[in-house]
């Protein structure tokens, strides 16, 4: 088990940087770049997906960055950091921690145990990546380093939201002894500072901060909703 407080000292905001193939922001060093400002403004970690952007942020930001590897795998909906041959890319990217899913999905519970193994034999850290309280239960026992909320809405049997799960990240930090991390859906500063009131180690926000095209569509949205009402 590697040292929490040694990778995260201090409580505070891990920007997630990423772009996928079809997303705008895809390509060149437009993520590291996110991740420079991100640093800048006082992020103590950043979360980035894939070798080149998490090898580029590496080379220019001192604080820990959180690696996975997003594939999509024919059959399967396991999405983050799927097989072993991602953690071994993740750990030679340079990452200090490796993000996976520990979703009680096709066997998984069982299939993640080698991945988790490299990752320590290698002395990087695991965040398991979970969608419920049992699968958040399970990854502790399977000795991950920290648990992130971040699958909760994205599994068919957990909780569907707009908004991110509180109730899931209190359970979790009631009853884990490895830190909690929240992710998913934090769109708000307030929403960041619940989440710490709830027990979260860390708080992961994504889309709020690094997808201008989404939060350009809740802008857009609201404009409709009022300009469609006053008619
Ligand atoms: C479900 C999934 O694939 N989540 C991904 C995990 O790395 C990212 O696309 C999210 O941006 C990240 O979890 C942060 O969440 P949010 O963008 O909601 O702040």
């Amino acid at each position: 088990m590697k040292d929490f407080n040694r990778i995260f000292p201090e409580k505070g905001l891990i920007v997630s940087c990423q772009a996928l193939e079809h997303e705008p922001l895809h390509g060149g060093d437009t993520i590291t770049k996110m991740a420079i400002a991100a640093i800048e403004s006082g992020a103590i970690g950043i979360r980035t997906n894939g070798v080149f952007d998490i090898h580029s942020i590496k080379q220019v930001v001192k604080v820990p960055v959180i690696g996975l590897i997003k594939r999509d795998m024919p059959g399967s909906e396991i999405f983050i950091t799927p097989t072993i041959q991602e953690v071994i890319a993740i750990v030679s990217a340079g990452a200090d921690v490796v993000a996976l899913d520990v979703t009680d999905r096709e066997g998984r519970l069982e299939a993640v145990k080698p991945l988790i193994e490299y990752a320590h034999s290698a002395g990087v850290a695991v965040m398991a990546d979970v969608s419920t309280y049992e699968e958040g239960i399970a990854a502790e026992k399977l000795g991950v380093d920290f648990i992130g909320t971040t699958l909760s809405g994205y599994t068919s049997y957990s909780t569907q939201s707009e908004e991110p799960d509180f109730e899931l990240l209190q359970q979790l930090c009631e009853t884990v002894k490895v830190p909690v991390i929240a992710e998913g859906r934090i769109w708000t500063p307030e929403d960041a500072v619940r989440a710490i009131r709830c027990g979260a180690a860390n708080v992961v926000v994504g889309s709020a901060i690094t997808r201008p095209q989404l939060i350009t569509a809740r802008y857009v949205a609201a404009l409709s909703t009022f300009f469609s009402s006053e008619h």
